[in-house]
């Protein structure tokens, strides 16, 4: 049964604007009839270009906010109805800001969540133990955390927000502004969480990356509207994005005829020739080795970030 369920949910907003003396209202529809459904232990990655609608979606699935249309159910309740009892059943963890109180050790806001949350003592001292123990945070529990790095803090907002055991984790770029190790540890303590508590997962991210790393699949919202559910690879194929062929000649030679593909940059013997995804490579790999001194020779899948990039550009809304 699924945990979270949005039959044809919206949610517009008013906004007004003044052009000299006059003042004009607007609505803006942030989120313009979604649904979807997530089944227990799935882990979403749900992206979009600024002002998508991904954090009013979050807002609606946590009951911040209410929406103008459409039901919304998460974990069999109605969230903006139930958010009290809610609360207990789901974790936040919001990048941009911390949840941790700002003057208080580390330990100390742990300390004060397990009351908020009525957490049973032993099963408290557990998590902690585990989590301080993944997340490395024995040295930081008596620093306040106004005194933590960005990396630090994070880390810290991440166990705050999984300590009272939720069934369903949202993340809303979780890994911004971290460098590339705190990222790798961050993935994978995720990782682990996802697969040892069968831990629902919504993560909100404009680095890709973390899509890669973590996410089972992927949602995209553009302009309030979905444009894409499904699985990476699935996103690949979709947009039929080119693939490339790399190259290595035995001597430098000018652009090498393939048919079926195209040479699209060289650089000493080195050649890279672009050919349609739907296109196997090694028809073409045959004529190469067949026709010319092949050394070595690779192929490149495109990357996430031009996938989506062609999907922004070809969804209604911008066209
Ligand atoms: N409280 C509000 N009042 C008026 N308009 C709002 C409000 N909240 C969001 N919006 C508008 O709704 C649209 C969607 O915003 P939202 O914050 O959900 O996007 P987002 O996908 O999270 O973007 P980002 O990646 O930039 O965080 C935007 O046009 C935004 O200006």
């Amino acid at each position: 049964m699924p945990v979270i369920e949005l039959d044809n949910v919206s949610r517009a907003f008013t906004v007004s604007t003044r052009t000299g003396f006059r003042r004009t209202r607007r609505e803006v529809r942030a989120v313009d009839g979604l649904s979807f459904t997530v089944e227990p232990g799935e882990v979403v990655g749900y992206i979009g270009p600024n002002g998508a609608g991904k954090s009013t979606t979050i807002k609606m699935l946590t009951g911040i906010l209410v929406p103008t249309r459409g039901s919304i159910r998460v974990a069999g309740v109605d969230p903006s109805r139930n958010r009290t009892r809610l609360a207990r059943r789901i974790g936040v963890v919001f990048g941009q800001r911390t949840t941790l109180w700002w003057d208080l050790p580390l330990k100390d806001s742990f300390a004060v969540l397990q009351k908020m949350y009525d957490v049973p003592p032993a099963r408290h001292a557990e998590n902690l133990a585990t989590f301080v123990d993944l997340l490395d945070l024995g040295d930081l529990l008596d620093v306040p955390v106004r005194q933590l790095s960005l990396g630090q803090r994070m880390r810290g907002d991440i166990a705050a927000a999984l300590l009272h055991d939720p069934e369903i984790v949202y993340l809303d770029e979780p890994t911004i502004g971290l460098d590339i190790v705190s990222k790798a540890r961050l993935r994978e303590f995720l990782g682990q969480v996802n697969r040892d508590r069968g831990t629902t997962v919504i993560l909100t991210t404009h680095d890709l990356d973390d899509i890669e790393a973590l996410s089972t699949r992927v949602m995209v919202i553009d302009h309030g509207h979905q444009v894409y559910d499904g699985t990476l690879p699935g996103l690949r194929a979709s947009q039929n994005a080119p693939r490339t062929l790399v190259v290595d000649l035995a001597t430098t030679q000018p652009p090498i005829q393939v048919e079926g593909a195209e040479v699209t940059k060289t650089e000493g013997p080195r050649q890279w020739l672009t050919f349609p995804a739907t296109t196997s490579a090694a028809p073409l790999v045959a004529q190469i080795a067949a026709n010319y001194p092949l050394t070595d020779l690779t192929v490149q899948e495109p990357t996430i970030e031009s996938i989506i990039a062609k999907l922004y550009s070809t969804t209604p809304a911008h066209q």
